[in-house]
């Protein structure tokens, strides 16, 4: 979606969660989702402690351990959205049912927003893409660690080999159809 697009003002707010293993598109998708609907946008890559980038940056996967004040922290703003009740956009790959747990434990009930793709793309992906601590040899144990949302849970699953503007499409048709 095109930054020049109008903002969709109609679309009743939300907690949306951008979630996936690394490299399937959830800045992509989060920053198209902010321009079209101006909710605030948070990368969740930002949240993580120094030590937890530099393991990841060393081609070490995290631990649950490594994860949990991360998943506080991405927690945490999500609340002060709920609160001043201003939606938000979260990338956080929240691999796991234990992790959307957590997020959800305070009482908040956001929307996933599974991104997800074959292995052959992910890695073609994270091989090409500059500036970005995450080695592409750590997709493996990205994809070990994912638990994908259950039936239970609040999820709009995406094919994340789609363009970009029409998942952005998809998801605001979803949205509005609330
Ligand atoms: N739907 C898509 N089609 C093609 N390339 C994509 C798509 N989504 C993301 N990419 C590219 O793949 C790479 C990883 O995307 P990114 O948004 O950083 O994923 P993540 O935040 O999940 O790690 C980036 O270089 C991005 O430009
Ligand atoms: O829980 C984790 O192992 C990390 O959060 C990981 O899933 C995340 O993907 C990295 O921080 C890389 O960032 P990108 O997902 O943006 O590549």
């Amino acid at each position: 979606m095109s930054p020049t697009q109008p903002v969709a003002h109609n679309i009743p707010k939300e907690l949306l969660v951008v979630m996936g293993v690394s490299g399937s598109g959830k800045t992509t998708i989060a920053k198209g989702l902010q321009n079209a609907l101006g909710w605030p946008f948070q990368e969740g890559d930002s949240l993580h402690p120094a030590q937890n980038v530099a393991k990841m940056a060393s081609g070490q996967p995290l631990t649950t351990e490594d994860r949990w004040p991360w998943l506080i922290a991405c927690r945490t703003w999500l609340e002060q959205c709920a609160t001043q009740q201003t939606g938000g956009i979260l990338t956080c790959s929240a691999l796991k049912r234990d992790y959307r747990d957590l997020l959800r434990a305070t009482g908040l009930t956001p929307i996933f927003i599974y991104l997800h793709t074959s292995t052959d793309i992910l890695l073609n992906r994270l091989k090409n893409r500059q500036g970005h601590y995450m080695p592409a040899s750590l997709l493996p144990s990205q994809l070990e660690t994912l638990e994908p949302p259950m039936p239970d849970e609040r999820t709009l699953t995406i094919d994340s080999a789609t363009p970009p503007p029409q998942t952005i499409a998809e998801i605001i048709s979803h949205l509005s159809r609330r």
